[in-house]
């Protein structure tokens, strides 16, 4: 515990460290604990040094087995990013040229602590992803589930080996809807704790991003408005998400076709 308070986060944006509960204001409850990392080399440095002052090879080891999780799950999400943008016409690199450094993508771990009570409170409530994409890699407690179009939630089973890859609300937005952010949330069980790491791959915050004329059609009018993933974040900070995609960012925010 007192290792956690040594890391605990005081970014209530971002919320870079540990967390229990809630990390934003949404009026729901959240039953986990959390880590938020910044996945660059003095990101980690920073938080291991934090968490084991100490105790330098504990750090070290620590450092190692984050490295050696996010550093290719990084890669892998730029390729995945990368093969979806030619698949839709475009130029590969359309969006990952955005990428300016791995600040803008972030690491999350998190552990839903055992529940007596598992249909009272959720691990974590209904949203969507904000980034690009999500890789997300759980243990085999279960928990994980999406909301299909029909407004039923479906668990994805845990498969050994297997890592889950989720759309976020910025790669929707930019392919103008095309691609689908995957509304999910966490449920809990009554059996034992579940652990999931997840890695959100993210371009520029900063910088006013558009959908690509290419994605533009008669058929399929421009459908979302310029935007800052930073302008994004902050929205879904301050707004307890509902059930569908980044409709704020859309130019007919009461269009609901997807
Ligand atoms: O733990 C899970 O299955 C979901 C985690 C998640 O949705 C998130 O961290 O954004
Ligand atoms: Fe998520």
């Amino acid at each position: 515990m007192e290792r956690k308070m040594r890391v605990r986060s005081s970014d209530v944006v971002n919320f870079f460290g540990y967390t229990a509960g809630s990390p934003i204001k949404w009026k729901s409850k959240w039953w986990l604990e959390g880590l938020q990392l910044k996945v660059t080399e003095n990101g980690l440095d920073d938080l291991v040094a934090q968490a084991y002052p100490d105790e330098p090879d504990h750090a070290a080891r620590f450092k190692k087995d984050l490295t050696a999780f996010f550093t290719p799950v990084h890669e892998l999400s730029r390729f995945l990013v990368e093969e979806l943008t030619e698949a839709l016409g475009l130029t590969r690199d359309t969006f990952t040229r955005h990428e300016v450094t791995q600040m803008n993508s972030t690491g999350r771990m998190n552990h839903y602590p055992v529940c007596s009570d598992p249909d009272s409170v959720l691990g974590i409530p209904a949203h969507g992803d904000i980034q690009m994409t999500s890789i997300l890699y759980q243990d085999g407690a279960g928990g994980l589930q999406v909301l299909k179009d029909d407004g039923q939630w479906v668990g994805i089973r845990p498969e050994e080996s297997t890592l889950v890859v989720n759309i976020g609300d910025t790669f929707m937005a930019l392919t103008n809807g095309i691609l689908r952010s995957a509304v999910h949330r966490a449920v809990l069980n009554s059996k034992k704790d579940r652990y999931s790491t997840v890695y959100f791959y993210g371009i520029d915050n900063t910088t006013t991003l558009t959908v690509p004329p290419e994605l533009v059609t008669e058929e399929h009018p421009l459908k979302y408005r310029p935007f800052t993933v930073q302008e994004h974040r902050k929205y879904l900070m301050e707004n307890e998400i509902p059930l569908h995609g980044p409709r704020h960012l859309q130019i007919d925010p009461d269009d609901a076709t997807s």
